[in-house]
This record gives C-alpha cells, structure tokens and sequence, in this order.
C-alpha cells in the first residue's frame, strides 16, 4: 500500500538562493571551473533545497527538477533526442550545453516561452531519424542522491505527452504525437527503474493539457495514461497539470488508473473537480498556494475550498499551484521592504510554510492553525486598508482619457508627415536599443549599490557608455541611433524602480532561461510617475550626434508581463495604468526633441490566455493599453514598437492593432514568414524584421544579411522596410556587435543600390 502524503510542492528553484548555479556554469563556460567543481555546486544546492523542503514540513519531496540549464532539455537528454549535431562534442556535459546555447560551429535548439511564463525553454528537434534511447542516469542519480539524506523524494519528469506537444518536428508535416508509442516502452522501462529504486511516488507534468487540445489529442493522452498505469512494477504515479484547468481532459485522466491527480486551483476552478466520480478514487493534490505570484495566500478562505473538496478524492494533499521556479527564493533577504508590504507577500520558503500549514489546518482542524489563520487575516486586512491602493486623481485621469478619442491620423497620413520633419534614406538601418552590459557597467552599478561609488560618478562613467555607443553608431553609419540602455539593470525592472506603486525587489531573482535571471517587480498599489523617467538620458544622448535618437521605453503589457501582478484587480486596469505613466514619458520625449519614440512590447504575445475563448478579451485590453500609452505624442512624432521571443501567428491581428509607424519583429530564426503573415491581415505600416539571430554570438556575414534583405523585399515594399537585428544586444560581446553591424550595414548599402 503507497503512502498518501500530505504537503507537497510542485517543483523548487534552482539558481540558487545567491545564484550559485549561474555563477557556477558561468565560470565552467568561461574554463574557470572544471566539471567535477560544478558538479560539486550542484549537488550542495541540491541538498540545500531538499533539506528546506523538508524542514518546513514537506512531506512528499520533488526531485529530478534541478537542470543545469532547462528540464526539456533534460528530458531530451533522458530520451536519447539531442540533436545529431552535438555529437561530435567530448562529454555529455558539452554535447548538452552546445545543445542549450550551440558553439562556434554547432547552432543550438530554439528557446522558445514556457506556456504563459517568462520562463524559456529549449525546443528539442525530432526528426524521423531520431532513435529515442534512455539515459535515466540523472533522475537515477538525483534519487539515490535525496535517499542518501533520507528524504521522501518524488522524482518529477516530463510526460510523453508535453514532451511532444512542445518539441519541434524536423523534416516532417505530421504530428510529432503520433510517436508517443516509441517513448512509452521508455518511460515504462524508468518507472520500473524507479521502483527498483524504491521510489514510492513518481511526479508525471503534463501542462500541455491545460490549453486547448484536439479530441484526438485527449484520446492520446488518455491511452498513454491508460497504458503507464496499467505496468504492474512501478511507483504510484501522480499526473500533474498546471497553469490552467485540464477542462476536457481532466475527466479521461480522472478514467485512467494514476493514483493521483495535481490540479491548479489558482488559474484553474475546483467546482469542476465535483463532477468527476472517478476522482474518489484518488489522491487529489490540491494547487492552491499561488506558485506564479508572491501575494499571501488567504488561508482562511483556501481552507474553506479543500475543506469542499474533501469529498470528491480518497485523500488530499495541499500544494502549489505549480512549480516554485517562478518566484523568488525567500523573502529574508529583502530589506527594503515596509513592514506592510512585507507582511503582504510570500516567496518560495514563505510558500513552503503556508503549504504545510494549510495540510496541518485540513488535518486536524483549524484550531491547530490559528495564529497563522489570524496572522494571514491580518495581513489581508492590512493590504486592503492601504492607501496606496486607491489613488483617486489617476483614476479620474484615466477615465477621461478613455472616454476620449485617441486623436491620432490614419498611419499613411502620419508617415507623410513624418517623411517631411525627418527624411530617411530607404530602408533605413538601426537598432533594438541596448548595447552591451559589459562587465564594467554591471561592476559600476554594483558598486553604486555598495556606496563604493556615489551617484554622480556613476553617472558620470554611464554617460561615457552613452557617448562611446553614440560614436559607435556614427562610424558604422546607422541612420537611426539608440543611447544604448547602459544605465537600465533591465527593461521592466530600471522602470519599477521609478514608478509609484512598484517594489523593485533587491534580491528576489527569478530564472528566465539557461543561466539568466531576472528580478519581477511587484505592482502592488496604483501607479503614478513622479518625474520623467529616461529623458536626460535620450537627450544627452541626442545632445552628442546630428543623428535622430529613438526615445526608448518599454510598453504596458511587458511591464506587467514581467512583473508580479496585482490580485486585487482585473490585469485590464492594471495595464492602463502603466499605460498612462509611460504615456506621460512619450510627451516628454516628444518635447525635449525626440522625434521617434519606441514602445517595446516583446511580451505581447506571452500573455496571450492559452485557452482561444479567453484571446480576444486579452486582445482587446492590450491593444488598448498600448495605443493609449503611444497616442499622447502628434503626428510628426514617430511611434516605433518591438516584439521578439514568439511565433506571432496568433497575435498578428493585433500587432496591426497597435498602429505602430514602425515595428521591429523578430524574424531572424523564421526566415521572414512573419511578412506574409502581416501582409495576410493587411498591414500597410513600417516593418523591420530582424535581420539576424542576436542570441548567438555568430557574426552573420554581408552574403546572408543582404539575401535576408532581398527576400524581404519580396514581401514588404522599400519604402515600408527598416533594417535592424533581432532584438536588443545587451547580452552580447562588443566585438560581435561590431563587426555585425558592420555587415548589416553594408549589406543595406548593397541592397539600396539594387533598387
Ligand atoms: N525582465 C525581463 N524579462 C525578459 C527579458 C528581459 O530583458 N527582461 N528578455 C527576454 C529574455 N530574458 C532575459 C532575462 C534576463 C537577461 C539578463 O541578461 N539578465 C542578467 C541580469 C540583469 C540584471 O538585472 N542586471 C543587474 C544586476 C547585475 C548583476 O548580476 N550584478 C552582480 C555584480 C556585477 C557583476 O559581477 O557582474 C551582482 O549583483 O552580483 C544590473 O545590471 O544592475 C543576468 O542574468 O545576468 C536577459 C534576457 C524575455 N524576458
Ligand atoms: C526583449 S526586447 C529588448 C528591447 C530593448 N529595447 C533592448 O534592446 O534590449
Ligand atoms: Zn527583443
């Protein structure tokens, strides 16, 4: 008989609480740490997350969901599917990096969005040559590993189903799901491996199910599950979903023989968890302490809903909605805070206890909890009560300009008017807008942090990073010039920090990809900006060059996107607030001599809902909130945006919505589909498609840039092309950057004379 556990999570952070593992992997990059060094980093954060786990009083402990870089490339790894073109690498540490982030030679998968997260993973490649093989020494290793420290540990692995679903099919039109046969003999070979082992309990993620699937899809999922649990020798197996409702096929799962379900009650509904009798039969592992967002869980009102629920399954346990990969650590390290905030929020660890508290308050009754009921309660009520939440003049504000019009021309109208106050040579060249971060502006503002250096020395060497960029651009002749982005730490977060209504957390990192972290803000209250945010910085900027200077600001919905996000009202709201503060920058630009202004919007497309009857609602607010964030400026000012990391098929309706004079788009690792795309809904504005993949360090040559060039113009008319990279260049090395402008430039100059 398997033991049923109570309090569980879904899944722990990785980087380390201090980033060890970035830091760690960084230096095996640079050949600063040999591999039994970094291995030693991993094992010891390994321990410390299980040990956490445990000591909070987590009773069921997912292992298995450390990576050294990203858990589909793992499961790639563990099913034999690496691409052919690693092979030639020495060990199978080379061959799984040159696979995340490719070498001089070899190019890496595509990393492409986690569901609705700003999370990225690698996109394994299965072509029909693909032999899937198992290789289950890692989730093996990382159990003897937790038994070693008598540990309960749940090993987690991606389904065969998610693991199709999301992997790129090479050299075929048909559906990868249709070789889940060849991987079920592998996944029922490790569970047998598993429970060799000992392992009670085996963690199956199937996330894909939460958007919306095909009947056939369902069908497959459901024999899949039908099959696994039908092999006699292998651990209980709990099949999780996250970040939305299973919806249609939550009742196949419930008919298949797993032993437990995990459903997230944070995104998802629990009343239709009470129409499946099959669940009775299960353990039920309840998703209600928000894995995606830090606000203090209601555990009052979350005890209510497990205590509905305990009918519907043979045993519960309390858990999180979905892995704790997507928030910080701990809140112990975040100083800054006021004592109301603080007490408003929940971090990883805080998770942990909230979790364990909830199972101990389902247990044995609510009086066994009651100063962390009446603690949480206090909280709320606080969070409730603060000022801060209601400011009254943005309010009015923002209605009256809604109400408006917003009063800008018809796009051919504008470009004529722009063409006159600006005259550009066709396809004029630029860029997305940060520079390098280079190790001297990171020490730099390091060092402001640590009063090593005061405020006006740091500005002073930040303006040295705008003038030797500005000089940059004028020697390799781009037309339209950035001031480089030296002073921003990040596009969301360097706005935060300077708006009303934000905390910008000083150590709560988050991994986005690979070795790259970010740290969410958190909009707790209404927005406000107190003073201009970027306009010295553009106008010094401008000040050093006959050149125009693009105003570079980020839009509302990736500042949102990016951030933690208000609960207590609809994200529309929100997103018009932001919208508004951003708009207040636009004008400011515009009057201190900007005459093209740029709006990223790279997150656009991430929170797209990943059900379709949820899309158009989105589409709707977001569009809004962007184009009330540009109409502020006149008709002569140009609007530029730019969108990146993202198929853009099903938001190309929108991007035409947003009545950008230009967007930049990246397009670089379709090759320009994304033009017949925007020329299908009738797009007539300016376009610059990436010319060339900035995630590489690979210096695209003149040949190529200028064939991407003459393609495009197959599409897209000259006089509506502009010529730029990818996306920003803040995570590449100087001398890449140089030498590949250099070749955009010229090949622009090649193409120009073929007109
Ligand atoms: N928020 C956000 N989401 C995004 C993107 C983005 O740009 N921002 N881009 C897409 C891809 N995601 C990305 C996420 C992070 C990074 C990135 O470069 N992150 C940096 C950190 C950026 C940062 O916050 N930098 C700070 C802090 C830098 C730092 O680590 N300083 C050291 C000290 C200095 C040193 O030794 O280097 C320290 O604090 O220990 C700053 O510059 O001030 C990293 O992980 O290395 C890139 C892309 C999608 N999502
Ligand atoms: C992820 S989109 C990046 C846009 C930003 N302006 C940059 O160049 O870095
Ligand atoms: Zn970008």
């Amino acid at each position: 008989m398997t033991s049923i556990f109570t309090a569980t999570v879904l899944g722990s952070p990785r980087i380390g609480p201090r980033r060890e593992l970035k830091k760690a992997v960084e230096s095996f990059w640079a050949g600063t740490l040999d591999a039994p060094a970094l291995g030693a980093v991993a094992r010891e954060l390994r321990r410390q997350s299980w040990t956490d786990l445990r000591d909070a009083g987590i009773d069921s402990v997912p292992v298995n969901v450390f990576s050294y870089y990203d858990q589909m490339l793992d499961t790639a790894a563990m099913l034999g599917a690496l691409p052919d073109r690693v092979a030639g690498e020495s060990t199978a540490l080379d061959r799984y990096f040159a696979a995340a982030r490719g070498t001089a030679t070899v190019t890496p998968l595509e990393m492409t969005k986690w569901f609705d997260t700003n999370y990225h993973y690698l996109v394994p490649e299965i072509s029909p040559s693909t032999r899937f093989t198992l290789d289950p020494s890692k989730v093996l290793g990382e159990v003897e590993e937790a038994q070693a420290l008598g540990i309960a540990a749940r090993p987690v692995l991606i389904g065969p189903v998610t693991f199709l679903l999301l992997s790129k099919a090479i050299d075929s039109e048909s559906s990868l799901l249709s070789r889940v046969g060849e991987l079920l003999p592998l996944y029922a070979e490790l569970l047998g491996r598993l429970a060799d082992a000992g392992v009670e309990w085996v963690q199956i993620d199937e996330p894909a199910l939460v958007a919306d699937r095909t009947e056939s899809e369902i069908a497959t999922a459901g024999e899949v599950y039908r099959a696994l649990s039908a092999i006699e020798h292998r651990p209980a197996i709990l099949l999780a979903s996250y970040f939305g409702d299973l919806g249609a096929a939550l009742p196949t799962l419930a008919k298949t023989g797993v032993e437990g379900l995990a459903v997230d009650l944070v995104a998802g509904d629990p009343g239709a968890l009470a129409a499946i009798p099959e669940l009775a039969g299960k353990h039920l592992v309840a998703g209600i302490v928000d894995g995606r967002n830090v606000w203090r869980n209601d555990l009052t009102e979350s005890l209510t809903t497990l205590e509905t629920l305990r009918g519907s399954a043979r045993s519960i346990a309390v858990s999180t909605s979905c892995s704790l990969l997507h928030v910080p650590y701990s809140l112990a390290s975040e100083t800054g805070l006021d004592d109301s905030l603080g007490s408003w929020l929940a971090f990883g660890s805080e998770k942990m206890r909230e979790v364990t508290a909830l199972a101990t308050g389902l247990l044995s009754g609510r009086d066994a909890v009651a100063a962390e009921l009446a603690g949480a309660a206090a909280a709320l009520a606080s969070r409730a009560a603060d000022p801060r939440l209601h400011d009254r003049a943005i309010r009015e504000r923002l209605a009256t300009l809604k109400a408006s019009d917003d009063g800008r021309r018809p796009a051919a109208e504008r470009r004529e008017v722009q063409a006159a106050v600006l005259p550009l040579p066709l396809l004029p060249t630029t860029t997305i807008g940060s520079y390098p971060q280079t190790t001297a502006i990171r020490v730099a503002r390091a060092a402001l942090r640590k009063g090593e250096i005061d405020e006006a020395e740091y500005l002073r060497r930040m303006r040295g990073e705008v003038a030797d960029v500005i000089a940059l651009q004028e020697r390799l002749g781009l037309d339209v010039l950035v001031h480089g982005e030296p002073e921003r730490n990040d596009m969301v977060q360097y706005f935060a920090e300077q708006l009303d209504g934000f905390f910008a957390t000083a150590d709560g990192w988050v991994q986005s990809y690979g070795t790259r972290c970010v740290r969410p803000p958190i909009l707790f209250g209404d927005v406000r900006r107190p003073r201009p945010m970027t306009v010295e910085w553009t106008s010094y900027a401008q000040s050093l060059t006959a050149k125009p200077v693009k105003g570079m600001l980020t839009g509302p919905v990736t500042i949102l996107a990016w951030s933690f996000v208000r609960d207590d009202q609809p994200l529309s709201e929100s997103a018009d607030q932001v919208a508004l503060a951003i708009r207040e920058e636009t004008v400011d630009l515009e009057a201190a001599g900007a005459q093209v202004v740029q709006v990223d919007e790279p997150a656009l497309r991430e929170l797209l809902p990943l059900r379709a009857a949820d899309q158009p609602a989105y589409l709707d607010w977001s569009v809004g909130a962007f184009r009330l964030a540009t109409s502020g400026v006149a008709d002569a000012t140009a609007v530029h945006t730019h969108l990146c990391y993202s198929e853009f098929g099903e938001v190309i309706g929108a991007i035409a919505g947003l009545d950008a004079d230009v967007t930049s788009i990246e397009a670089a690792r379709s090759h320009m589909e994304v033009l017949d795309d925007l020329n299908a809904v009738g797009f007539d504005l300016g376009v610059g498609p990436g010319v060339y993949d900035i995630h590489s360090p690979r210096v695209p040559s003149v040949g190529e840039i200028a064939d991407s060039l003459r393609a495009a113009l197959k599409t897209v008319p000259a006089e509506r092309l502009w010529v730029n990279p990818d996306c920003g260049l803040k995570t590449r090395g100087r001398a890449e950057v140089e030498a590949s402008l250099h070749n955009l430039v010229a090949a622009t100059e090649l193409v120009r004379a073929e007109l």
